[in-house]
């Protein structure tokens, strides 16, 4: 196996006012592919930003982040958001739909800039939206959906775009329990494609996944412990 994701020595500084917030220290991470890493903390240990960096939505203050081959902090934005739409599939815990478009045209944002055909948008939202279990809403507002189908939609966008990589976000902090286990359902069809998968939690009840997942823990910016 290859890592997909390299990070080294890096660290995130935030300036507040005359202060100096230091939001990862000195954070080495190396995944790899088709492996899925929870990345386990309090409230501000810092892994949404950790997350974000990862994406390329923030950039760290200094040190290496490697990204399937590309070092994407020095890739002009242009270039980064085209790399984001074709690797990197996000899903937050707000699902920022387009609450009133259908179902499967959130689905299908993802895909405008690709330039691909009709036809092949169609193919795309359609298996997405089947491996999120939500096509039997597909034409439906995303405005009425529950609190679990807007996240099913959310996680079929997220995959639009067949990327390998997934990044999730306190992806069940606004379920219940039973969209919940539904959720780590889904992370188990995508752990079986080989989706490589990043999730950012406080919640145990990733502990209950259905498949390995190494975790990853977090405090104060720095990863304390691994297993
Ligand atoms: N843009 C910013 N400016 C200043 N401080 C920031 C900024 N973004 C994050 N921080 C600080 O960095 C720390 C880490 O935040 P982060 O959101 O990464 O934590 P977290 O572990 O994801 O927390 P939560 O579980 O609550 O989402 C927090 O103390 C936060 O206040």
């Amino acid at each position: 196996m290859s890592a997909i994701i390299e990070i080294r020595g890096l660290n995130r500084h935030f300036k507040t006012g005359e202060e100096e917030f230091h939001a990862l220290k000195d954070i080495d991470l190396s995944v790899e592919r088709g492996e899925c890493v929870i990345l386990r903390g309090i409230s501000g240990s810092g892994k949404t930003t950790l997350l974000s960096i990862i994406a390329g939505l923030d950039h760290p203050s200094s040190g290496e982040l490697i990204v399937e081959g590309e070092r994407i902090a020095k890739l002009p934005d242009r270039h980064l958001s085209r790399f984001r739409g074709r690797h990197i599939g996000m899903i937050f815990q707000h699902y920022n739909l387009m609450e009133h478009l259908r179902v499967s045209d959130n689905v299908s944002v993802p895909l405008i800039p690709m330039g691909l055909t009709m036809e092949e948008v169609d193919r795309r939202v359609t298996e997405a939206m089947e491996l999120a279990n939500i096509a039997h809403k597909a034409d439906q507002n995303a405005g009425y959906l529950s609190g679990g189908e807007k996240q099913r939609v959310a996680i079929a966008r997220a995959l639009a775009a067949d990327p390998e990589i997934i990044l999730c976000d306190e992806p069940t902090a606004n379920l219940d329990r039973a969209n919940a286990r539904r959720f780590l359902e889904i992370l188990a069809k995508l752990h079986e494609l080989g989706k490589t998968i990043l999730i950012a939690t406080h919640d145990p009840i990733f502990e209950e996944l259905p498949f390995e997942a190494r975790m990853v823990e977090m405090e104060n910016g720095i990863i304390v412990g691994r297993r």
